[in-house]
């Protein structure tokens, strides 16, 4: 079957990293990003702000949108304290596959939870389909456009409690303006810009973290 990028970037954490270890997991996707081919991972140092909020909250039920090859799913899910767990819907059955793979060569399997099929349909399925309460952490991180409309979504399906963070990556690049324009301007969240660099460029770009206020 035709060799895809994610298929090489498993191959490259097959071949690179120790099994049951997420920090070579993670080291050997950012080499293989560096070295070989780039590719939409959130990346070593944007990254490390993704690391620094998560650890800050230690949420207990997190959902990530867009899981791509997972790689910002090992990251999160390798901070997560025992019981916590971290549901990620990726739409895309190829990337899908790829990502389980990555997932549990990193050994975290058990903390994550990767749902197959559009956010839209699944975000207001979270509550009946997957028992969930509220969300305390949201990783932002799938097509751009995406970004407003499933906020809104999981705001109207009360998935948010009071003093939930959304972290929401490429907020300068690609960019997502209509996102940003709402969240900036709402009075129902705090947010802050955190200013980084497109992964594994020069490039601008950032994080916008948003503390939901209820
Ligand atoms: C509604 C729905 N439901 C479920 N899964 C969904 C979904 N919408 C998308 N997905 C999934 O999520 C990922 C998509 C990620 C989109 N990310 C980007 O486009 C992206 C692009 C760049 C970039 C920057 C400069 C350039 F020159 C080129 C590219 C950097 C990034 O960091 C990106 O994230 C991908 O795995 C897709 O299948
Ligand atoms: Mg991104």
């Amino acid at each position: 079957t035709r060799s895809t990028r994610p298929k090489r970037l498993l191959r490259a954490v097959q071949k690179n990293a120790t099994r049951g270890d997420p920090l070579s997991v993670i080291s050997a996707i950012d080499h293989f990003c560096r070295h070989s081919e780039w590719a939409m991972n959130v990346g070593d140092e944007k990254g490390s702000i993704l690391d620094s909020v998560v650890s800050e909250l230690n949420p207990n039920t997190s959902l990530e949108l867009g899981t791509y090859c997972g790689y910002s799913t090992v990251r999160i899910a390798r901070l997560l304290p025992p019981g916590a767990r971290l549901i990620t819907l990726e739409f895309n059955p190829d990337y899908a596959a790829v990502a389980r793979q990555v997932i549990s060569w990193a050994g975290v399997q058990d903390k994550v939870e990767l749902v197959e099929g559009p956010s839209g349909d699944l975000i207001p399925q979270m509550k009946e389909r997957f028992g969930v309460e509220t969300f305390d952490f949201v990783f932002l991180d799938h097509w751009k456009d995406r970004y407003l409309p499933d906020t809104n979504l999981l705001e109207e399906c009360g998935l948010l409690r009071k003093g939930a963070v959304l972290l929401a990556d490429n907020v300068i690049c690609p960019g997502t303006p209509e996102y940003l324009a709402y969240i900036r301007n709402s009075p129902r969240y705090e947010s802050r810009y955190f200013q980084s660099h497109l992964e594994y460029t020069k490039v601008e770009d950032g994080l916008e973290k948003s503390v939901f206020l209820g």
